[in-house]
């Protein structure tokens, strides 16, 4: 997944803090954080969950991108930046996720 369009999408979703709600689906989520746009978030989590199990990839694709968009909604609502989330995921690069786990239970 190219980072320029998730960094494009979260401009965007940040320009939408002053939309206006008739015609903004964003800044409707975010009139209702933080619960709305968390709930929201967990549905479309259920709905990506259901689709990885059929084998319709159209539609894991779909719900995805569904997932992602809500993801990034959740983050503005909480004055996250992408950045900081590419970043984390940057510093775990060359690190084994099951090295991680057993130097976390090794703590
Ligand atoms: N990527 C998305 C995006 N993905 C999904 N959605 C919306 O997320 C909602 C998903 O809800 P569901 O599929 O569950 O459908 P629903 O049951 O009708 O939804 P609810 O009534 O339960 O909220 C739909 O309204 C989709 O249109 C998105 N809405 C916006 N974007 C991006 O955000 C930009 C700004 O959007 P606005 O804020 O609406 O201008 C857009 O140009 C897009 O780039």
């Amino acid at each position: 997944m190219s980072s320029t369009i998730l960094e494009e999408l979260a401009a965007t979703i940040r320009s939408r803090r002053d939309a206006d709600p008739d015609v903004s689906y964003t800044r409707r989520l975010m009139d209702g954080a933080p619960h709305k746009p968390a709930k929201k978030l967990g549905e479309e989590a259920v709905e990506t969950v259901i689709a990885a199990m059929s084998e319709d990839d159209k539609a894991l694709t779909s719900e995805a991108a569904d997932l992602v968009y809500h993801l990034l909604v959740v983050l503005e609502c909480r004055n996250i930046d992408l950045a900081d989330v590419l970043k984390e995921l940057e510093s775990r690069v060359g690190t084994s996720g099951i090295e991680e786990k057993q130097r976390r239970s090794a703590r």
